[in-house]
């Protein structure tokens, strides 16, 4: 028995029946399970607490990005659900991510993890040099990254392509976490800034988020299962 899958299903979808479908066919010592700005926007928390009353870890990937004493409550809001993982966006800035990990701390489970998203994986060189001009997607990352961990944050979202580099730069317990996870062949979708899963792990990442490549295969449980066996 896993206690601690490294597969993290994106449950991206619009109606409960689907989400609960497939949740049924998996089993929370294969993967932990994220709900996103969809699922939460349509059925709120006690969607989410439904999914951690089976026993699953929940990432929930709300990404917040506002004033510091705002984002501070959303979290302690979000860590008071029971959730195992909580993100902000790593450019709301340090006093931001220092607020809100106090606030988790503070708050009555003080053991969520708290990371920060750093470049959104569905942003190549050139989409990013739009809004950040001059700077390449690795040296924007670490720049982040470096601001997430000087904030005393558990780690960050990346791709997995810029995961060796923050694994050299931080202690082992530093957790990257990273979408853009595509199986050899798969459909990239928007995603930009992609790695195999048995690569990713190689590259030194602590979590895979898989969305479609899973929910989308026809087969989620069966391709779920490859997933594990390529990683193990
Ligand atoms: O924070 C995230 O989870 C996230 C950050 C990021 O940079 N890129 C990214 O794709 N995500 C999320 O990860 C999931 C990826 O899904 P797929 O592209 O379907 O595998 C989606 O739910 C995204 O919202």
């Amino acid at each position: 028995m896993n206690q601690d899958p490294k597969v993290i299903v994106a449950l991206d979808f619009d109606t409960k029946e689907e989400a609960t479908a497939l949740v049924a066919q998996l089993d929370p010592s294969e993967c932990k399970l994220k709900v996103g700005k969809e699922m939460f926007t349509l059925f709120g928390p006690d969607f989410v607490k439904l999914l951690i009353a089976k026993g699953f870890d929940i990432f929930l990937d709300l990404k917040f990005h506002d004033i510091p004493n705002t984002v501070a409550k959303a979290c302690k809001a979000a860590a008071e659900l029971g959730v195992w993982m909580v993100n902000v966006h790593a450019s709301g800035g340090l006093e931001m991510m220092q607020k809100a990990k106090q606030a988790i701390a503070d708050s009555t489970h003080p053991e969520t993890k708290l990371i920060a998203v750093t470049v959104l994986t569905s942003m190549d060189a050139e989409q990013l040099a739009q809004v950040v001009p001059a700077v390449t997607p690795a040296e924007q990352v670490t720049k982040l990254a470096t601001l997430a961990n000087q904030a005393g944050l558990d780690g960050v979202v990346c791709s997995a392509q810029e995961a060796k580099l923050l694994r050299d730069k931080f202690a082992p317990d530093f957790l990257l976490v990273t979408p853009g996870i595509r199986p050899a062949g798969s459909d990239k979708g928007d995603q930009k800034r992609v790695m195999t899963p048995a690569m990713a792990m190689k590259s030194g990442v602590s979590y895979l988020v898989m969305g479609r490549p899973i929910t989308q295969s026809g087969h989620p449980l069966e391709t779920l299962k490859q997933v594990n066996k390529d990683i193990a």
